[in-house]
């Protein structure tokens, strides 16, 4: 398994990553170009930028999910430079390998509610990765995990035994996120994690954050405009456009002294 030169290296880093999509045998144009970044240990990165720039195949990337089948499924080609999560880079390693790594990163993508398999109860959900990743896993004690992370994201106990279109669309939402806090991962992806759900959330999500810091390795990438969330998380913020970083560091240096027209734009839409 290839591993990152510096050894004792950031959580995430991303250096000179290309991507793109591969659609029935044919390669995309790029979706990144060239990007590079690292988030250390205890750091939190925001990403924004307007829709296609690249982010939510970066979140893809950076959680291993460079295929996913089925309806909205994807393909995604690493064109050039890697990604390393925990040290260990992703453009090389075979999928068995991949999906060992991906234990200890929580991906919460944009459509994770509605991912959710319908004939699943929410007990079963959010058990289901600790048997995955250990058939043998003493059950009380997974059951004893679930009831755990379903208290992190403020969930009532009688949830348990529902499915998921019994429950709404926030609920939904928590169960997704308790579901990928489940193995107690250092790396935190969300793509979107607060948007368009009932403001409720958006405190469960930064709260969550705030406990997962605790782990000196912690490191997250969250995609959202929220601003307001990324200044309590005390977020660094990278602005994707057009595959390429045409912005990055603290929040209001980026916006204050933008090097681009479009974060000059960004910046008096979201009031910055
Ligand atoms: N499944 C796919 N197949 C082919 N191309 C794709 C696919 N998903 C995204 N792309 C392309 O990759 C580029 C980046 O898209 P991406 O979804 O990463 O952007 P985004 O910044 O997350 O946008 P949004 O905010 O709308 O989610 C776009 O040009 C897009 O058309």
């Amino acid at each position: 398994m290839k591993t990152h030169p510096a050894g004792e290296a950031s959580p995430i880093v991303v250096q000179d990553l290309s991507a793109q999509y591969r659609t029935k045998g044919r390669v995309s144009g790029y979706a990144l170009r060239g990007v590079s970044f690292e988030v250390r240990a205890g750091e939190v990165l925001g990403v924004l930028g307007e829709s296609g720039g690249g982010k939510s195949t970066l979140a893809r990337i950076l959680a291993g999910e460079l295929v996913r089948k089925g309806a909205g499924g994807y393909d995604i080609r690493i064109s050039g430079g890697d990604a390393f999560v925990n040290g260990v880079a992703l453009r090389t390693i075979s999928q068995a390998k991949r999906n060992r790594l991906t234990f200890h990163t929580a991906y919460l993508a944009q459509d994770a509610n509605d991912r959710l398999e319908r004939s699943s109860t929410v007990a079963e959900l959010l058990q289901q990765p600790i048997f995955a990743r250990d058939k043998r896993f003493d059950p009380q004690a997974a059951q004893n995990r679930a009831l755990t992370v379903l208290d992190a994201v403020s969930l009532p106990l009688a949830v348990m035994e529902k499915y998921p279109y019994e429950l709404s669309d926030g609920q939904r939402q928590r169960v997704a996120l308790a579901r990928a806090l489940v193995l107690g991962p250092n790396v935190l992806i969300a793509d979107e994690p607060t948007a368009g759900i009932d403001v409720t959330v958006r405190d469960t999500v930064l709260r969550v954050i705030t406990q997962l810091r605790q782990d000196p390795r912690f490191a997250g990438l969250v995609i959202t405009h929220d601003l307001a969330v990324l200044r309590q998380l005390g977020a660094k913020v990278a602005i994707v456009h057009d595959g390429v970083i045409v912005g990055y560091g603290e929040i209001d240096d980026v916006f204050r002294n933008p090097d681009h027209p479009y974060v000059s734009r960004l910046a008096k839409a979201l009031g910055a």
